[in-house]
């Protein structure tokens, strides 16, 4: 008896190791499945909500939806990932070969890309982004240090490496700050930016939990243990007002349930979680108006969430992702992976999925999910959770007491009693099922239709949202009684607003060493923050025209902070004390084109060489693209030119200098009657002449810079005889004689085939009749294809890969639908081969919701602006007939009239 106890009591020791050793490896490895990454992230921020997820196919690719068109653009197709994580304005993932976050989308912040600086080698577990930051945890240290682990952070207040005594098992971070949840006792703690969520202070340092998710101002987790609720702690943003706190009682807000959880996630004010028993979903915190509550009865695997909406991925094997709150489409046509694949097997408490679909690519890997705990009521366990499958539970039938438990019961009684009950019933329910889903096809052909002819017909916010901007800076409103967080107001986090001192202190009081450029109305500064940004502060020069400097430091400021564009650039803030205007950009390490292209430095010439100019080109174009094409309203940015395409530290593009910009009608034809302003050598003829504005006149002064990129000549060059260099390069173009115009510092490529798309492309574009020149759309496909070309891509029906590996980002792709049916010939010139290749992607009203459609009919309304009536109705008033004004055009560039030669005086 003594004996049979000692061998029990051994037993239950080795036991206790096996399980101590279980619970200890699995704290090492089971990072994946507990952190802030998964398979699915939701950035969020003014651009709008984008959906990210991974492929539910085992290639680990990437697929997003939503309408920040920089994201979209950016998203990397050809990489694989183990997990995602998104913030304000951009989506990270850490890639499955290097173990390094690769971000993309646009952050004043985070570094697209890589992010830098990274410690060289490292390599990550898991990655979590706040707002404007983003937090990799590295892999574990061995030896005498693996009581250590690391944390790197890039981002506002926070690009640092972090060095924490314990093992961190998980991390999390929030809108301004970060969390950690050690391995061994499973405490959580946080560091950074407490002052309006007290996240720090706040924290339960009593309690231990199995997982922690941080949302804007809060910071939610499971307790370990069977009773896995949720607890969440944190306040709100302005107000001194706790928010979803569990511990208290008098709030306006829903608290935390106490069901067990199997998931949590944060929103801004928000937090989700899946309930343990039936991975039903349920949602505590603040409500914004206008927000959906989660479809009733749902059930999903994985949850997360952007700023005031959540998603998840629904329990079906059509692994589909399904989305509530405000800002979303409410389902979205992508199967996405369930959750993070590991190459273990599942640790005990868990199993492993098991679907049709195989999400994990290398064959002995696997997406392990927690066991369910318990059963719902009128329910017993008939089968425990096992490795393959999670535990059953079934009704227990001498209990029932709702309508689910009796309907199941009866149907089971009589499935026994009627073994034929199928062979009578099936066609019925058949019959059913094809009615409701043509019924259901018939709902959502019709709300569809009805949708994208509201969206035809949809107008740009920007009125409203300038005149909410206007309206002061209030965060919440008070409705009822309750407080709550306005969703415009709380969107505007842009363009910080700096004092004078701040910025006289960063560039060293404007001292001249500090000089980086200088324009007609402005002076540039390298400045380096506080926090150790570099920046580049433009300082309005102070003139007697007072009115002029503020009118187009306002439209910079106006129109920066509402564009958003990896192409363009970023403005990270501004200053307006006294007399003084001040914008402050992201600082480009490489200044402008036209200083590389231009400047006496030849060895800077020979730095950019065809590749590389090619790649701007593209870069530039895309930028401008995004400017007519999707930027709503659309603008026209009137001053393209080299000194205006800067270069960052790896020679990438962007487009600058807003400030002679002008946001176009949003759904009106007409062309703007625009005095001309712009830079002698890039001015569109048709619009110097006739006051004829559109987006075409872009076009034309990027033509001149394709000539400028191409040649190494400046615009106008009064050294040459032919000083104009559209009137010296058109016509050795036309003549086929490309060597002739090609910028000798450069070796000529052996294969000049790239290089003689381009030039036919910039010829084209520097048409005199705005009506046929290309669209930029087409030029930037065009561009492309050149440059795939020139980087030697097999064939042209390629993808476009290459460029996206140059650009860091993959061109939208286009509906054939949306092929004007009215464009110009040149349009068809320049694309005429490429629009067979045109490739499809999800309909424009689900990727693009508030934009596409009418910018697309813009581009093309344009078109027939300059064709059609419009331009006879409006154009001359003073008789003249207007198509012969234009005819005209191509042989009258004689002087210009004493009216105009003052306009030339003034504005140049
Ligand atoms: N963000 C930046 N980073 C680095 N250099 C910059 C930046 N912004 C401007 N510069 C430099 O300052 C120069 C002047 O810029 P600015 O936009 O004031 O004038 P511009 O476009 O050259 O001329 P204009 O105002 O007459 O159109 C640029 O050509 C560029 O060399």
């Amino acid at each position: 008896m003594h004996i049979r106890g000692n061998v029990i009591s051994l037993l239950y020791y080795f036991l206790g190791v096996v399980i101590f050793l279980a619970v200890f490896l699995d704290s090492w490895g089971k990072v994946l499945s507990l952190g802030s990454m998964s398979s699915i992230a939701i950035s969020y921020g003014e651009s709008g909500p984008v959906f990210c997820g991974l492929k539910a196919d085992g290639s680990h690719l990437v697929t997003c939806y939503g309408s920040n068109y920089a994201i979209m653009y950016g998203t990397p197709p050809h990489f694989p990932f183990q997990g995602l994580t998104a913030g304000n304005g951009f989506v990270c993932g850490l890639l499955s070969d290097s173990n390094q976050p690769y971000c993309w989308g646009s952050s004043n912040f985070v570094q697209m890309g890589v992010p830098q600086p990274i410690v060289k080698g490292s390599e990550y577990l898991e990655i979590s982004a706040g707002d404007h930051h983003l937090c990799g945890l590295r892999k574990p240290l061995m030896g005498n240090q693996r009581n250590t682990s690391l944390v790197d952070c890039w981002g506002y207040n926070m690009t640092r490496n972090y060095v924490f005594d314990g093992q961190i098992q998980s991390i999390s971070a929030g809108s301004e700050f970060n969390c950690g949840l050690f391995s061994q006792n499973r405490s959580v703690f946080c560091w950074g930016d407490e002052t309006s969520s007290r996240v720090i202070s706040l924290i339960p340092k009593e309690l231990r939990l199995q997982k922690i998710a941080a949302g804007g101002f809060h910071v939610c987790g499971i307790l370990e243990g069977i009773n896995s609720r949720a607890i969440c702690w944190g306040r709100s943003l302005d107000f001194d007002k706790e928010i979803s706190l569990q511990y208290s009682a008098n709030l306006n807000v829903d608290l935390a349930p106490t069901d067990p959880m199997l998931s949590v996630v944060g929103g801004r004010f928000h937090a989700c979680g899946i309930k343990s028993y039936d991975h039903g979903v349920v949602c505590w915190g603040y409500h914004v108006e206008t927000s959906t509550p989660p479809p009733s009865g749902i059930k999903l695997f994985e949850i997360a969430a952007g700023d005031y909406f959540t998603c998840g991925i629904l329990v079906e094997t059509s692994l589909l992702p399904v989305c509530w709150g405000a800002g979303f489409p409410a389902s979205l046509p992508v199967a996405v992976s369930p959750g993070l694949c590991k190459s273990r097997p599942c640790e005990p408490g868990f199993y492993a999925f098991n679907n049709v679909t195989a999400p994990c690519r290398s064959p002995g890997s696997r997406i392990c999910f927690p066991c369910s705990g318990g059963c719902p009521a009128e329910m017993y366990l008939k089968a425990e959770c096992s490795p393959t499958s999670d535990r059953l539970c079934e009704y227990n039938c001498s209990s029932c007491i709702s309508a689910d438990c009796f309907s199941n019961c009866s149907k089971a009684a009589s499935g026994k009693k009627h073994g034929k009950f199928w062979s009578f019933q099936l066609p019925v329910i058949v019959a059913e099922i094809a009615f409701a889903v043509f019924l259901v096809s018939v709902v959502s052909l019709t709300s569809m239709l009805y949708v994208r002819y509201r969206l035809r017909n949809c107008r740009c916010p920007g009125k409203s949202f300038k005149s909410k901007r206007n309206s002061g800076t209030g965060s919440f409103h008070t409705e009822n009684g309750k407080v709550r967080p306005d969703l415009d107001e709380l969107k505007i986090r842009r363009a910080k607003m700096f004092t004078y001192e701040e910025l006289e202190k960063a560039t060293g009081g404007f001292k001249e060493e500090s000089q980086v450029g200088k324009g007609s109305f402005s002076c540039v500064f390298k400045g380096v923050l506080k926090d150790g940004t570099v920046v580049a502060v433009k300082r309005a020069i102070m003139s007697s025209d007072m009115k002029k400097n503020s009118k187009e430091f306002h439209t910079e400021l106006d129109l920066l902070s509402r564009l958003n564009h990896a192409h363009l650039l970023n403005l990270l803030g501004y200053c307006e004390e006294g007399g003084e205007r001040l914008l402050v950009y992201e600082f480009m390490a490489n200044g402008s084109l036209h200083q590389h292209l231009h400047g006496k430095n030849n060895a800077l010439k020979e730095q950019l060489d065809w590749v590389r100019r090619v790649t701007i080109a593209v870069q530039a174009a895309r930028g401008i693209e995004y400017l007519h094409g999707y930027a709503c309203p659309p603008v026209i940015h009137r001053d393209i030119k080299s000194s205006n395409i800067l270069i960052d530290e790896e020679h990438n593009a962007r487009v600058a200098d807003f400030g002679l910009s002008l946001l176009g009608p949003a759904n009106s034809s007409s062309p703007l009657a625009e005095l001309p302003a712009g830079t002698l050598g890039y001015l569109d003829p048709e619009y110097y002449r006739l006051h004829y504005l559109t987006t075409k006149s872009d076009v034309y002064s990027f033509g001149v810079l394709l000539l400028e990129i191409l040649s190494g000549r400046k615009a106008i060059d009064m050294q040459y005889e032919e000083g104009n260099v559209v009137e010296w390069a058109v016509p050795l173009i036309k003549a086929g004689d490309i060597q002739a115009i090609l910028d000798p510092i450069l070796k000529q490529p052996s294969d000049l085939e790239a290089l003689r798309r381009i030039a036919n492309i910039a010829s084209k574009c520097v048409r005199m009749r705005g009506k046929e020149r290309p669209s930029m759309d087409k030029v930037t496909t065009a561009l492309e294809r050149a440059l795939a070309l020139l980087m030697g891509s097999p064939s042209n029906e390629q993808p476009i890969l290459p460029t996206e590996v140059v650009l860091g980002s993959s061109r939208m792709h286009k509906k054939s639908s949306q092929r004007s049916s009215n464009r110009s010939a040149s349009e068809t010139d320049v694309a005429d081969t490429e629009d067979q290749r045109f490739e499809f992607r999800a309909p424009s009203w689900i990727t693009f919701p508030s934009v596409t459609s009418s910018q697309r009919r813009k581009s093309s309304v344009s078109d027939a602006d300059v064709e059609g009536k419009n331009l006879e109705s409006r154009n001359l008033g003073n008789g003249t007939n207007p198509g012969d004004g234009l005819r005209c055009l191509e042989e009258e560039i004689g002087p210009a009239s004493p009216q105009e030669q003052l306009f030339l005086q003034h504005n140049f």
